[in-house]
């Protein structure tokens, strides 16, 4: 795992840089490929997204958006990842319409939401092997990122691409999720953190190189950043 480190002065210049760098990643990708797709998370990450996105230039209506996990929770609900961005991020941005978010099934069982899920990824890239132009993750207080936790059987997990989960350890338990081989198969990964609370897993992972969720993500072939406003030493 090899992460460039982004040290910024606070939490609006981790926002501000992270909106640049999403604003070029989505030029790039528009501007080679006519779309630029894009995974969000959910948890602290939602902010920065929710104040950073309505600053940047684009092409709206050429993101493809989907979730690198989601609670398994209907829309209304106030756990469910899309339920914020869609009350705190699609009113404000200009061009962007709710059709372009891919979201869970939530009525389907909960093994079917994941199969179902995967069937839409792997639509998306028509026929190809799907590789996401970025992926915004974020990191937990355990380790844990997307919803993907520390010690738990998905870890293992290398035939599908979304899963299910029945047992996370933070609330709410069911959820699905991205697996390592769709998150390590995308062009980049980008972690966004803040606040002395986020530095001790951050030197965990990056420093002392734990074995834990949050490291071992990263493009097998790509690029992998993480903004932070504390020094990692
Ligand atoms: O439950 C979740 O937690 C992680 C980390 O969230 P944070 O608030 O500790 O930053 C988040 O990335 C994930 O999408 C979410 O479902």
């Amino acid at each position: 795992m090899n992460c460039d480190i982004i040290t910024c002065r606070n939490e609006k210049e981790v926002i501000s840089s992270l909106s640049k760098t999403i604003e070029s990643l989505a030029k790039e990708a528009i501007d080679t490929r006519g779309v630029f797709r894009v995974g969000f998370s959910g948890g602290s990450l939602v902010k920065y997204l929710n104040t950073g996105l309505p600053t940047i230039v684009t092409e709206w209506s050429n993101w493809r958006i989907f979730f690198c996990d989601e609670r398994f929770v209907p829309v209304e609900s106030t756990d469910s990842t899309f339920g914020t961005y869609k009350r705190d991020l699609l009113p404000f941005v200009n061009g962007l319409s709710e059709d372009q978010f891919v979201k869970i099934n939530s009525t389907l069982n909960l093994e079917e939401c994941a199969k179902d899920y995967e069937r839409r990824v792997v639509e998306e890239f028509q026929g190809q092997s799907p590789r996401f132009d970025l992926l915004l993750l974020g990191m937990g207080p355990d380790g844990h990122t997307c919803s993907l936790f520390p010690g738990h059987k998905l870890l293992k997990e290398n035939v599908k691409l979304i899963a299910p989960i029945d047992d996370s350890p933070k609330p709410p338990p069911k959820r699905v999720t991205m697996t390592l081989p769709l998150i390590r198969n995308s062009k980049c990964n980008i972690y966004a953190m803040s606040g002395e609370a986020k530095k001790d897993m951050a030197e965990r992972v990056f420093v002392k190189g734990e074995d834990l969720p949050a490291g071992m993500v990263g493009p097998t072939n790509g690029v992998f950043k993480c903004f932070v406003d504390f020094q990692i030493k």
